[in-house]
Order: C-alpha cells, then structure tokens, then sequence
C-alpha cells in the first residue's frame, strides 16, 4: 500500500529532441499522482521563458521547473542548439555535483525525491541514484534500433571497424560494409549504424561518450524507450535480452493525449525552444486533402546554401504546395537569400516559417508527405499522422531511423546526402502521386492504427507504463 507521495525528477539531455519527449512522460507521471520536478539546464530554461513568457514554467502546485549550470563558459543565449560535443564533455564532468545538490535541497523542502527519470546520455544519475538511494530509470529518447547499434559500438571499435582509417574511407565504399552479427538487426551496412562511428579520431568525443554512456545503461533501475513493440519488436527482443528491465511506452504523444486529455493546465505547459510563427494551421486549412509537402530538419540539422538551394529548386519543380520550416540557425556560412524567382515560382502554393506546432501540423489532413532529417520525434510524429516521408539523414540515429523507415516500414524514401532538385522533384511527385507513394501512405496509416492500438488502455505501451510503475517507479512508496 502507497504511504508516500512519490516525487520524480526528470532531467533530460538539454536539446530540443530530448526536452520533448521528456515533457511528455513527465506529464504522464504527473496524472498518475507523482509530484515532478523537471530539471532544464539554465540555457534552456531562459530560452524557455523567453520564447514562452515569464509566467509559462510556473507549472503547477506539485509540477515544478528546475535549472543547473550547463557549465559551459558562454551563456549568451541564442536561438540555435548548443554545440553537441562540447554539451556532451561538460554533462560527463559538470552535471552532477549541482544535481545532487538540488535533490538534497528538494528532499529538505519536500516531499522527499522518490525516483529519477534520467536520458539514457545522463550516465551521473545512476551515481546520483546511487547516493540517495533511489531508482532511477534511464529513458533514451532514440529509437530503439538506434539503442541497439550503440550498445554495440564498442565491439565495432574491438574488431577495427572504426574509427576509420582515414577520411576517404566515408566516401570510398566501406561504409557499405555489411554488419550481420548484431542479434536482431538484419540486413545492416556500416552506413546505417549511428554516424558517430563515421570517425578517424579514436579520441572522438561523441563516439566515447556514447560508448560510456551505454556502458552505464544496465546500472539503471530500468531503460524506457520512446516506441512500441509492434513496430520494433526483433529489436527490442535483442534489447530485452541484454538489460532486464526494459519498457516500451511509445509513442508518448498518443500516451500523453491519452492520459492527460482531461488536464487543460498541463496540457498547455509546452516545451519548444523557439517561438512558433502563426498561420501555419490556417494555411494548411486552405489546402486540399493529403496536398502539402510538409519540410522540417528539426532542431540540430545544419546545411550549406547550395543544399538549401537545391531543396528549394527541387520543391519548386515539383509543382507541389508545401509547408517549409526554416530554423534560424538551419543554413551554415554566409546566408544567402534564395532567389526571387523562387519565390515568384512557389509563393502562390507555398508558406515558409521559421518554427511550427510540428505535432499539430503533422496531424493536418492537408499533409499528404514529410521531408524530413530522421530525427526520432519527427518519425514518431509522422507515424502518429499516418504519413510517409523522405529522408535526408543528418547525423546520429538518423541513418538508422532512415534505413529502418525505407526498408523494414515501408513509409521512407531516402534522397542522397549530396542532395540535386532534379532527386528531390522526382522523389517528391513519386510521393505525392506515384504508385510507391501511394503504398507508402498505405503502410504509414496501417502504422498508425498500430500506435493508436499500443498507447490504448490493454494496448502494450499502455501496459508497460503500468509495469513500469508497479515494478521501479513506486517500488519505494
Ligand atoms: O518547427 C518545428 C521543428 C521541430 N519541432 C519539434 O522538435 C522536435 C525535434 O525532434 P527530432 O525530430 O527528434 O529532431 P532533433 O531535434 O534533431 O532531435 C535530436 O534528438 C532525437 C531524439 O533523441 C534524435 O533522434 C535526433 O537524431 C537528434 O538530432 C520534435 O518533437 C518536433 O515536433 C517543432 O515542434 N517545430
């Protein structure tokens, strides 16, 4: 029988991609009776006020917001993603001290800290943990294929696959490299691994810090993966053989909708870094069904101009309306307007914005096709709509979200790193109206109903979130 209250505090890796799905769960924890405090660094927690408002981390009663020093030494704040490799070497040397002390500060405040929810990449916490005394649950926000490549970087590194052997080795061929021996992974090529591995340095900061991090992963109480079994089961077969405690509980949108459609308060505390432009919504409203291309790179992608350029002459060519986000921070160099003729081509079926309510705009009927980065959130999301997507992997997971989405979905089509309009166009109008796009839209809604099936009450994820709460989360209340 439940005497305490149970308090969790959930702190996610600082970035966009992470804070989301962090949010989600929280909120989740949240309706099923936890008092949350939810940990930002103080980057983003100012980001935060200052694109929502001053009063939007106000939260509630027993829904608290919380900052720690990033312990990076500029502070400036801008509205761009933090550089990743220098956020990752100060989490690993930095974080915890200002952790623990923020748990103790919030034991002597109380209610006492009954558990931590921690990103799988925040290996401190399981020292933290370890200190008070408590679970703590690891939630990697990656897909869970992506999970699985990671925890095997270290035998890639042991049987010399990398780091590479000098830089031609990205464009000569080797990554074709088939990779058979990962249980639950078939039909692999180096490629399709994680890009951290794309590497000549064996002193590379992103590749030993995954492989550190991953390490950690069975000290957990438990690893939570952000997906649902049906969509990567051989996978999490693989995955449950190697750490014990392993829930699925994804996606979390539906879960969250589910969960929490009767509190307005919570729903409303929204976590995105940038200000959304308005109208998106109301432009869509003006399209046919199933019309728009819908483009968005998330919220680290990174491009040159002349990719930019050949998205933007592709898009057009294609003939078809769309919907373009274009992050501030998204064009690399000197940004160069594109050219007028662009928009006197488009501007008629076109909207251009510098952030959207992705999840809503996803969800649009007017949406027909998401070009997209592979970034987790964003295939979740497009599944959750029922829509298909063409791929330009960036970095990390991505490659593996997008091998996985072409090959084992059946909802992606992948368009060369050396991005050209005349592949974007053909790709585009393939989508849109060609007999693959039509059997990607196909599969991609015969995958929504299976996420609507798994985040139901019986569904899996919906039964994982109560295992996950019987067996660690109020195992000490
Ligand atoms: O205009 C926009 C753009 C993005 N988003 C949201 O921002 C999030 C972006 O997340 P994601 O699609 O996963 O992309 P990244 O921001 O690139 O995410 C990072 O984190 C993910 C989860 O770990 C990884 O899969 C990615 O590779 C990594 O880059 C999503 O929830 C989007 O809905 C918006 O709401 N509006």
């Amino acid at each position: 029988m439940s005497s305490k209250k149970p308090h969790a505090v959930c702190i996610p890796y600082p970035a966009q991609g992470h804070i989301n799905p962090f949010l989600k769960l929280a909120k989740i924890l949240h309706c099923r009776g936890f008092h949350i405090t939810y940990v930002n660094t103080e980057y983003n927690h100012k980001r935060l006020l200052r694109t929502r408002g001053p009063n939007s981390l106000d939260g509630l009663l027993d829904f608290r917001f919380e900052a720690i020093p990033d312990g990076l030494e500029s502070s400036e704040v801008v509205d761009a993603t933090q550089d990743i490799p220098s956020l990752c070497e100060s989490i690993s040397k930095n974080f915890l001290a200002p952790f623990c002390y923020l748990i103790s500060r919030l034991n002597n405040e109380g209610p006492p800290v009954t558990c931590l929810v921690a990103d799988g990449c925040m290996s401190f916490s399981t020292k933290a943990a370890e200190q008070f005394g408590i679970p703590v649950v690891l939630f990697w926000t990656p897909s869970a294929c992506s999970v699985l490549a990671y925890a095997h970087y270290h035998i890639l590194v042991d049987l010399g696959y990398t780091p590479l052997k000098d830089s031609s080795y990205v464009t000569n061929g080797y990554l074709e490299t088939t990779i058979d021996w990962i249980p639950g992974m078939k039909d692999i090529r180096l490629r399709d691994l994680p890009s951290f591995i794309r590497t000549t340095d064996s002193n590379d900061i992103l590749l030993n810090f995954m492989i550190n991090e991953v390490a950690n992963m069975a000290k957990g109480s438990a690893v939570v993966l952000n997906t649902f079994e049906a969509l990567e089961n051989d996978v999490l077969k693989a995955l449950s053989s190697m750490y014990t405690r392993v829930y699925t509980i994804g996606p979390l949108q539906l879960l969250a909708q589910n969960i929490t459609k009767d509190n307005h308060k919570l729903r409303s505390i929204c976590s995105n870094l940038w200000k959304e432009e308005p109208g998106c919504i109301d432009w869509l409203n003006t399209q046919s069904n199933r019309s728009v291309v819908y483009v968005n790179f998330g919220s680290i992608t990174v491009m040159n101009t002349v990719q930019m350029t050949e998205f933007a002459w592709g898009l057009a060519n294609s003939k078809k309306p769309f919907l373009w986000i274009i992050r501030p921070d998204l064009v690399t160099g000197e940004l160069t307007m594109l050219p007028e003729q662009f928009f006197e081509e488009t501007e008629e079926r076109s909207m251009l914005a510098s952030w959207c309510r992705q999840e809503e705009v996803l969800k649009h009927k007017a949406i027909g096709g998401f070009l997209t980065h592979c970034g987790w959130n964003s295939m979740l999301e497009s599944i959750c709509g029922g829509v298909p997507i063409l791929c330009w992997p960036f970095f990390d997971d991505q490659h593996t979200n997008c091998k996985y989405s072409c090959d084992h979905w059946g909802i992606g089509m992948e368009i060369d790193n050396d991005v050209k309009r005349d592949e974007v166009d053909m790709v585009v109008r393939e989508l849109m109206d060609g007999e693959k796009g039509k059997k990607m839209k196909n599969r991609a809604f015969k995958w929504k109903l299976k996420a609507e099936a798994a985040t139901e009450s019986g569904g899996s994820s919906f039964n994982n979130l109560e295992k996950l709460l019987d067996e660690v989360l109020l195992s000490n209340c």
